[in-house]
C-alpha cells in the first residue's frame, strides 16, 4: 500500500509523535527517514550531550558537600563518560526506535523524502530505488535542522566540528576553540573543559545573551573558574587547518589562536534544501512558516510543518508539543470535527509564544520559561521585575556549600500574572516546571500565595519572590 491518510517526512522526536498520534486516533500513517529513526535529539543532541555533562555535574555536587567530598578520591574517568554517552546514543543504532514504530503500526520508508506534488512524497532509498507515497489528508514535514556554518574565510575547508562531531567525539582534543556563545557552545565548553580540553570560547555576542543578563554573568564566571577562556566580543576572521592537523583561528583584531579542534555553534539551518519545495511553489532551503495549527503558509491546507523546521522553537519538548497539536488537528479535519485553534485551544500551539521552558545544562544550570524582562517590554507589557538571591534560601545552603544562584520573575502588572521566570544555580532544572505551570496557567499572584513551598527546599524562593513583590 502506498496511500496513507498521513505521510510524515522525518522520524525525529517530532515526526514520530505526529505519526503515533494520528494512528492512535484511527488514521493510517507512514513515516520517511533518511538517517536514524529518533533524529538529532537521540543520537547527536539532547541525550548524548546531557550524558556528557551529567558525570561532571554529579562530581561537582559531591564536592560541594562535606562528608561526601571526602569520599571522592579518584580521578574523573573520561573513558567511562564517553562510554556512557555512547549508550545514551544507543551506539548510533536505531533498532529500538524502529521496533517501536512497528509496535505502534507506523510503516517506515527508509530513504530521502521529497515532495513531488500535492500530497505526493517520493522516497529515494540508499540503493537508488524510489517509492511514491500518496497522502489522503496531510503531509507533515518534520525534517529538523542542521548546524549553520558561516561564511568565514577558510572555515569550511578546515572541516570544523559541528555539534554532531563534538557530541559523538571518540577522543577529547587537548585544545578546543568554540565559535559561538549560545546554548550548544556553553554546554559543550562546560563538558569538554570537564573532560580535560583547554577550551577557548569566541562569544561574539556574549554568553547566553538571549537570556536575562545575570544568566550570562553566572555562567561566564563559572566557565572562567574552570579555566575556559571566554572571549566576549571576539570574532573569527579566518580559519586554517594546518598540515599537522591543528587549527589556526585568526580573529578580526589580528590575534591568532591555535587549537586541535574547532567547534562551530552559531545556530541552525532548516533541512529543507532538497525537499522538493520548488514543486509546490515554496523556496528550497527556507524555514517553513506556519499558523498556530502548524499548517504551512502558501499551501492549500494539506501541508504541515512541525519541530525545528518551522523555526518557532528549536527544542525537542516544544516540537513534541506541536506534534500533539498537529496530530489532533489533522484527525479533526479528516473526520470533519470542530477545530479548536483559539489561543490555548487543543489544536493551537499557543505556548510556543508565551510559555516555552528551556534548561541549559551548564554549571550552574539555567532554567527559564516565558519572556525575559527585555522581551516583555518589547512586547509592550507593563511589567515589574522581582529578583532574589537563591543563596539566601535555607534549602540552597543545605544543598551545597558555597551555593550561588539567582531567580527573577517578570510580572505583567495589568493582569498580575507571571509572564517570565528565570533561575540560575546548581540543580535548578527540576524546579522549572512549577514556573511553567504558573506561566502557562496564568495563575494570579494572589493564588500563588496559597502554593506553599516545602521547607527547607530551594523552591522557597517562590515565597521570597512573592514577599518581595508584596501582597
Ligand atoms: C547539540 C544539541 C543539543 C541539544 N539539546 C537539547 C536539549 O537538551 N533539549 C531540547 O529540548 N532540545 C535540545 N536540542 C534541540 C533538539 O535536538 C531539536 O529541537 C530536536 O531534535 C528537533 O526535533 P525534530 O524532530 O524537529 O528534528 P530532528 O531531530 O532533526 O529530526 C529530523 C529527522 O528528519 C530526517 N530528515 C531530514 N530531511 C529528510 C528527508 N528529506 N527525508 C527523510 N528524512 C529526513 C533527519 O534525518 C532526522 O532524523 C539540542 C540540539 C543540539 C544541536
Ligand atoms: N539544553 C537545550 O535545551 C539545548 C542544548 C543545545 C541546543 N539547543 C537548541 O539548539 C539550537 C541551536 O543551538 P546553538 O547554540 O547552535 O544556537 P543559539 O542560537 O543558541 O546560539 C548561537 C550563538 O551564536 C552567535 N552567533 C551567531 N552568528 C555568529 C557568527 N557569525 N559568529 C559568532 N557568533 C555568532 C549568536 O549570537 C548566539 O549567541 C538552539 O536553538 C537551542 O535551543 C538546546
Amino acid at each position: 500500500m502506498t496511500t496513507y491518510d498521513v505521510v510524515v517526512i522525518g522520524a525525529g522526536p517530532v515526526g514520530e509523535n505526529v505519526a503515533d498520534r494520528v494512528v492512535q486516533d484511527g488514521l493510517t500513517a507512514a513515516i520517511v527517514e533518511r538517517e536514524l529513526v529518533g533524529g538529532e535529539c537521540s543520537y547527536w543532541a539532547c541525550m548524548p550531550t546531557k550524558a556528557l555533562l551529567r558525570s561532571g555535574a554529579a562530581l561537582r555536587a559531591a564536592r560541594q558537600v562535606p562528608g561526601a567530598r571526602e569520599a571522592v578520591t579518584g580521578e574523573f574517568d573520561v573513558a567511562a563518560v564517553l562510554h556512557r554517552r555512547d549508550s545514551f546514543a544507543s551506539n548510533w543504532n536505531d533498532e529500538g526506535q524502529v521496533s517501536w514504530l512497528d509496535s505502534v503500526g507506523v510503516p517506515l520508508f527508509r530513504g530521502h523524502g521529497r515532495i513531488a506534488g500535492d500530497r505526493v512524497v517520493e522516497v529515494t532509498a540508499a540503493d537508488g530505488t524510489t517509492t511514491t507515497l500518496t497522502a489522503r489528508h496531510a503531509v507533515v514535514v518534520a525534517t529538523g535542522s542542521g548546524a549553520l556554518v558561516p561564511d568565514i574565510e577558510g572555515l569550511r575547508d578546515a572541516k570544523p566540528w559541528t555539534s554532531r562531531e563534538t557530541v559523538a567525539a571518540k577522543e577529547v582534543p587537548a585544545r578546543l576553540v568554540v565559535i559561538g556563545g549560545g546554548v550548544v557552545a556553553s554546554e559543550m565548553a562546560t563538558a569538554f573543559s570537564q573532560l580535560g580540553s583547554s577550551v577557548t570560547m569566541l562569544a561574539r555576542d556574549g554568553v547566553l545573551h538571549l537570556n536575562e543578563p545575570f544568566v550570562g554573568e553566572h555562567v561566564t564566571a563559572s566557565l572562567r573558574d574552570k579555566g575556559v577562556s571566554v572571549r566576549i566580543g571576539a570574532e573569527a576572521a579566518s580559519v586554517k587547518r594546518n598540515d599537522d592537523g591543528t587549527v589556526s583561528v585568526t580573529l578580526t583584531d589580528g590575534e591568532q589562536i591555535e587549537a586541535d579542534e574547532l567547534l562551530v555553534a552559531i545556530g541552525r539551518t532548516p533541512n529543507t534544501q532538497d525537499l522538493g519545495l520548488e514543486n509546490i511553489g515554496l523556496t528550497p532551503g527556507a524555514w517553513l512558516t506556519v499558523d498556530d495549527t502548524m499548517r504551512v503558509d502558501g499551501v492549500d491546507g494539506w501541508l504541515y510543518a512541525a519541530g525545528d523546521v518551522n523555526r518557532r522553537v528549536l527544542l525537542t519538548h516544544q516540537g513534541k508539543y506541536q506534534a500533539r497539536a498537529v496530530g489532533d488537528v489533522i484527525v479533526a479535519r479528516a473526520k470533519g470535527e470542530p477545530v479548536d485553534d483559539a489561543p490555548w485551544g487543543r489544536h493551537a500551539a499557543t505556548a510556543d509564544e508565551r510559555a516555552v521552558p528551556q534548561v541549559v545544562f551548564t554549571d550552574p544550570e539555567v532554567a527559564a520559561v516565558g519572556l525575559t524582562a527585555a522581551k516583555a517590554e518589547e512586547a509592550g507589557l507593563r511589567i515589574r521585575v522581582v529578583d532574589y538571591d537563591l543563596a539566601a534560601t535555607a534549602g540552597s545552603s543545605l544543598h551545597a556549600e558555597g551555593y550561588q544562584g539567582h531567580a527573577r520573575m517578570v510580572v505583567d502588572e495589568d493582569r498580575t500574572v507571571i509572564v517570565g521566570f528565570t533561575l540560575v544555580g546548581p540543580d535548578v532544572a527540576e524546579m522549572l516546571h512549577a514556573a511553567t505551570i504558573a506561566v502557562a496557567g496564568e495563575v494570579p499572584l494572589d493564588r500563588l500565595w496559597h502554593a506553599v513551598p516545602a521547607f527547607p527546599t530551594v523552591s522557597e524562593v517562590w515565597l521570597r519572590l512573592l514577599e518581595a513583590y508584596g501582597r
